[in-house]
């Protein structure tokens, strides 16, 4: 992370400067190229972004009633920090995500979640105004079907190993996990490009070609 910004403010300029594209484009030159979560993974509404720390929820199936309903889930809800994301995968038999769990995690100062699979309370969790990204919606419950196993483990989705306290970062071009060990370096670099994007742009509509364009600036 950058030492000399809280968290929240670091988040804040990703999300008012940085858009998802450029993102990956750095990630791919420092040898990161297996970043993006799958594209069926989407904001619940095209305006949603998202920035902050995983906190990584492994999942997995069950089949009927169980000795704890929801395993580990209201535990994995009760512990996150400021600034964290949910991030889940490992069952895909019902909604992972709704209006409840939208509130208690606000409430707790988190910033977003992301699951590898389905939400519900669609209506309930968009006047919330805390960004979900997910495969799509329904409404099929949780408590017979699916289970929290662990939480704060690394877990894969899709290409990505996501490892917890790594940086999650989506918008409506989906949803890129940048590991934490680098985040400082492509943070900056990404500001960088983002800018240069905008001078190139700014030639082509000048009347500048486009081969012309990347010659000179080298970006695309
Ligand atoms: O039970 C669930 O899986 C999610 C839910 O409805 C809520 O958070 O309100
Ligand atoms: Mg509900």
């Amino acid at each position: 992370m950058n030492k000399s910004l809280p968290d929240h403010v670091v988040f804040s300029k990703m999300k008012e400067c940085l858009y998802t594209p450029v993102v990956g484009d750095i990630l791919d030159s420092l040898g990161f190229s297996h970043q993006f979560l799958p594209p069926a993974i989407r904001p619940l509404s095209p305006d949603m972004k998202l920035a902050g720390i995983a906190c990584t929820v492994l999942e997995c199936d069950v089949f009927g009633e169980q000795p704890k309903p929801f395993g580990l889930l209201t535990e994995a809800l009760d512990q996150l920090r400021e600034n964290e994301i949910y991030i889940a995968t490992g069952a895909h038999r019902s909604a992972l995500w709704g209006e409840l769990l939208t509130a208690a995690a606000r409430m707790r100062g988190a910033s977003g979640a992301v699951l590898d699979g389905w939400h519900r309370d669609t209506p309930q969790v968009l006047e919330q105004n805390f960004p979900v990204f997910s495969q799509g919606c329904w409404a099929q419950d949780s408590s017979i079907r699916t289970s929290v196993l662990s939480f704060r483990c690394p877990i894969e989705i899709g290409q990505v190993t996501v490892l917890d306290g790594d940086i999650i970062f989506g918008d409506i071009d989906g949803v890129v996990v940048i590991p934490r060990d680098i985040f400082s370096e492509v943070l900056e670099k990404s500001m960088e490009k983002a800018s240069g994007e905008k001078l190139v742009r700014k030639a082509i509509e000048s009347g500048m070609s486009a081969t012309e364009a990347f010659a000179r600036f080298g970006i695309l």
